[in-house]
């Protein structure tokens, strides 16, 4: 359903409402999670698409979640997101202006910088565990900001919850054995929300 309305000048504003404009946003970042998923697989030396098929290929889903950062007093006794890994075999993310991202390398905290009109893009635990660990899941975490308000809208690319994920068969050998059980990822997600053993 598409509303229009009369702006303050007396133009004629088109207002998509949420679901439409989600479901146009995921239809435009397929052939964008095609693109990085085909790259991560040659990176592995697989054919392009092997990587999406290991993820359960058409019925990859994607779930838009919507951050909301107010300010804080105290941005220094606070975080936004507490550290962590995302789920998901890929994010892609966008964030607003207000700088909040950070990712952990070398025992360090850095600030992810804001480039306007850029996808910032994780790889997620799902990515991890079909690339044997090649590819390493982001560690990260968001601070506050005291003044300014910070949005991001992350898209979760995850294989349908009944789907099994593991390493990709042709990846493991003798030599490099499988480092991850393989399982449903309704199962994974359990395990991980409940801070089970995987
Ligand atoms: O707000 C951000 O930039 C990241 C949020 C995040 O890590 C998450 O929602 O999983
Ligand atoms: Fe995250």
């Amino acid at each position: 359903m598409v509303e229009r309305l009369q702006g303050d000048e007396g133009d004629e504003m088109t207002i998509l409402p949420l679901i439409e404009t989600n479901e146009q946003y995921a239809q435009n970042l397929i052939p964008v999670a095609d693109k990085l998923l085909g790259w991560l697989s040659r990176g592995l030396g697989l054919e392009d698409g092997e990587m999406k098929q290991g993820l359960g290929g058409e019925d990859l889903t994607y779930m838009l979640k919507i951050n909301y950062y107010p300010p804080c007093p105290c941005p220094d006794l606070a975080l936004g997101v507490a550290p962590h890994t995302d789920m998901s075999a890929i994010t892609i993310l966008v964030p607003n202006e207000v700088q909040g991202l950070q990712v952990f390398k070398d025992d360090h905290w850095y600030d992810v910088a804001y480039i306007p009109n850029a996808l910032i893009i994780h790889i997620g635990d799902q990515v991890q565990i079909l690339s044997n660990g090649k590819y390493k899941s982001v560690y990260h975490r968001t601070t506050v900001n005291k003044d300014k308000t910070r949005m991001s809208w992350p898209m979760f690319l995850e294989p349908p919850l009944e789907f099994e994920v593991g390493p990709i068969p042709k990846l493991i050998s003798q030599d490099n054995p499988p480092k991850y059980k393989t399982k449903k990822f309704k199962d994974y997600v359990y395990c991980k929300l409940n801070k089970l053993s995987q």
